[in-house]
């Protein structure tokens, strides 16, 4: 699409409509004649947001009651658009069968339009099979579905744009060609455009902009979109007006496509998925898309949870201006996130961007669960000052509060390579059902993991685990929720940008710092547990697991170490703890014992020789008879643990009184005995110790003896 170079107020001559002219004084616009007479001048009422009086200058109203009687207005405005829609389309398969029940003949028509296109598909995919050729040929097929789907519509596009989400369903071929069902979609004459505009907001063009582009700036699958000027605010404004008709021409699609559903579901039996509520489901969040004041409302919430950070942003909704075709928005000045080499001529870093697309995805999808189920480079802005934009709020989707958990232990466990639990996390992810047996498929993410990695798994390309992972979920019965596939989509559509600018970026190595610090201070219960289950492991505490998520938890700019391992720490208190308490006593006896020993093993390798063999009558490398390896392993544990400790200390905000629960469980009557326990554990083992060493050195004198 062209963008449109100011001034954008000049009307293609030979157009429905006439020409804008320039006047000295700015532009002035000159409406065509059936666009004025049918629409009577209303008056208007002023676009948000307002001008904010000085506080300390001579205005007498104090901020937070202009802010309060601008956002009282902003309601007001949104109330009214909220009427305007109220007429807006929604999914009702009964409605569609009453409405194209009667009528045959389009019905007749339409099918076999569609009939045509995917049958000479399905020839296609058949014949490749029979010659062998179905793998050869799948890149081409896929290319060919594309091009199909876009001819057939705005149902099959967003069908296309669906199915490109859904690794469960698609081979990555497939996945990768309808991805691209964003470009390049045709426009529709832009007199319709307008007169769409001055019927949806009863106003017409000239009382609204003091001057629009005479063409789109560009088309998509539902509207198009005209770079505007609004006249009473002088705003620069983004206009998105809905296709004419598409409610018909979808709602006849949708009709078609239910109606082979019920087919589906009642005469093809190796499908066990209930097709129809599949696509009713489909249809609804199309028909969604097609409300603008929903979307706006999206646009609304989504800013109030993520654009608090400086370097996200997200267009104001101008409501006066807005109804269910037409949507008026502040106009985002940026390049999109793939015209790199535009970006990088702003002197902008991809990467940055890319990393704040990064953090908000992970915010989105985990954090409030709210997220942008369309993040595809076009709905992704650079804007010159640095920061992100995100547009088209259509699509939303939420994850669950629980799937939110299982994804952050899955993705835990993955990079832990702990398979098992990573197979069991499908459960939580409500993947497969608690009658599914996952063992075989333990061994399948094993192979697939330990061939594609000698690195971290942090250090993988997520493209390379996403694809493996869709191999895994393609084999096996998983019914992967919409949400999950989005969410793997959003990601993968940062690691593919960010891949031109640095083809080593990992994506899971830059979203790990917040995984690990959601691990360590979230209090919800599945991931508490998912943190212990990582730290203990055969009754054994795996301090290098927790170093790990230390080091990588601080990179994470919301990181506070003051949160860091609270939940598990006050479980260790609670009435729940006591399998944790007698954890930590057999960890606290081992944490002791590896100091005292190590500093012993210290102080008997500073010795000089003599004195080993007066103390201890030996004078070799062996501290009180412990192999190398016991001495390693003891010494890497004082070691690992004053790491951390170095590590806790050297952070901001820390406190030692933090780590309080711990000498309180210490000291609370069931663990009463715990200081008796670590003294008598360490006391018992090295007069053990020494008892072996003695006897032993008693042995070999009697024995040179004899
Ligand atoms: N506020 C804005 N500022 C600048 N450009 C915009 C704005 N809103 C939309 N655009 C441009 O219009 C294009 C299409 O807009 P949008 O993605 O909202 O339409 P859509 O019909 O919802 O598309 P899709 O087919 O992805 O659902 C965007 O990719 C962008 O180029």
């Amino acid at each position: 699409m062209s963008t449109v170079v100011p001034p954008y107020s000049l009307w293609r001559s030979g157009d429905a409509i006439s020409r804008l002219n320039a006047s000295p004084h700015g532009t002035s616009l000159v409406i065509p004649k059936f666009l004025r007479s049918k629409h009577p001048r209303a008056a208007l009422v002023e676009a948000r947001p307002r001008a904010v009086p000085a506080v300390n200058g001579d205005t007498s109203l104090p901020t937070q009651l202009v802010l309060t009687v601008d956002r009282t207005d902003d309601l007001q405005a949104e109330a009214r658009a909220m009427a305007r829609a109220a007429n807006a389309p929604f999914y009702s398969p009964e409605l569609l069968a009453n409405t194209y029940g009667s009528r045959p003949i389009e019905i007749l028509r339409r099918s076999l339009q569609i009939l045509v296109a995917l049958s000479s598909f399905g020839i296609k995919l058949w014949l490749d099979k029979n010659s062998g050729q179905l793998d050869q040929n799948k890149r081409r097929r896929a290319a060919e579905l594309r091009r199909i789907f876009t001819r057939l519509g705005p149902t099959f596009v967003k069908l296309g744009q669906g199915l490109s989400t859904r690794p469960d369903i698609c081979p990555p071929e497939y996945l990768e060609e309808l991805s691209e069902l964003q470009d390049g979609l045709p426009t529709f004459p832009d007199a319709e455009a307008f007169l769409c505009i001055e019927k949806e907001l009863g106003l017409s063009l000239d009382s609204i902009f003091s001057s629009i582009s005479p063409s789109p700036i560009a088309a998509a699958s539902l509207g198009q979109v005209y770079k505007a000027r609004l006249k009473q605010s002088g705003k620069v404004v983004a206009v998105k007006v809905q296709r004419p008709n598409i409610e018909e021409a979808i709602g006849l699609d949708f009709y078609l496509i239910r109606s082979l559903g019920f087919l589906i579901n009642k005469y093809v039996d190796f499908i066990s998925s209930d097709v129809v509520a599949l696509i009713d489901e489909f249809a609804r969040r199309v028909y969604q898309e097609l409300n603008y004041v929903q979307e706006g409302q999206n646009a609304r919430r989504f800013k109030k949870l993520y654009a608090d950070k400086e370097d996200v942003l997200v267009p104001d909704i101008f409501w006066d201006y807005t109804s269910s075709k037409v949507l008026t928005m502040e106009w985002v000045d940026g390049v999109k996130l793939n015209e790199q080499e535009a970006i990088e001529r702003q002197g902008l870093k991809v990467l940055d961007l890319v990393n704040t697309g990064i953090q908000c995805s992970l915010r989105q999808l985990l954090e409030y669960g709210y997220f942008h189920a369309d993040p595809h480079p076009g709905n992704l802005l650079a804007t010159p000052e640095g920061k992100l934009a995100f547009l088209d709020f259509g699509m939303m989707s939420e994850t669950p509060e629980e799937a939110r958990c299982a994804i952050i232990g899955h993705v835990v466990h993955m990079v832990n390579r702990d398979y098992e639990a990573m197979a069991r996390d499908y459960y939580a992810l409500d993947f497969l059902s608690p009658e599914t047996d996952v063992s075989p498929i333990v061994p399948v993410l094993r192979n697939f993991f330990d061939d594609t990695l000698n690195a971290t798994v942090s250090e993988l390309n997520f493209k390379t685990i996403v694809d493996g992972l869709g191999a895994v979920f393609y084999q096996y019965p998983f019914n992967v929720p919409a949400y999950y596939a989005l969410i793997l989509r959003s990601l993968t559509v940062l690691e593919g940008l960010a891949l031109y600018a640095d083809p080593n970026f990992k994506v899971l190595a830059a979203s790990y710092p917040y995984f690990a610090k959601r691990l360590l201070t979230d209090p919800n219960p599945y991931l508490r547990d998912a943190l212990i289950e990582l730290l203990f492991k055969d009754g054994k505490f795996r301090w290098s697991r927790l170093e790990n998520l230390l080091l990588q938890g601080r990179k994470d700019r919301d990181f506070s170490v003051k949160e860091a391992l609270q939940p598990v720490l006050k479980l260790l208190l609670g009435p729940d703890g006591e399998g944790l308490r007698a954890l930590a006593v057999k960890e606290a006896i081992r944490v002791t014992e590896a100091f005292v020993l190590g500093t012993v093993n210290d102080t008997y390798n500073s010795m000089p020789d003599f004195m080993r063999l007066i103390i201890f009558r030996d004078s070799t490398s062996r501290t009180l008879g412990m192999s190398n390896e016991e001495q390693g392993s003891m010494i890497e544990l004082r070691d690992q643990v004053l790491r951390i400790w170095r590590l806790l200390q050297s952070s901001e905000n820390f406190d030692p009184a933090l780590l309080q629960p711990i000498v309180q469980v210490l000291q609370q009557p069931e663990a009463r005995s715990l200081g008796g326990r670590i003294f008598s554990g360490i006391t018992q083992r090295l007069a053990a110790r020494l008892l072996q060493q003695v006897l032993r050195a008693s042995t070999t004198v009697s024995a040179s003896t004899v």
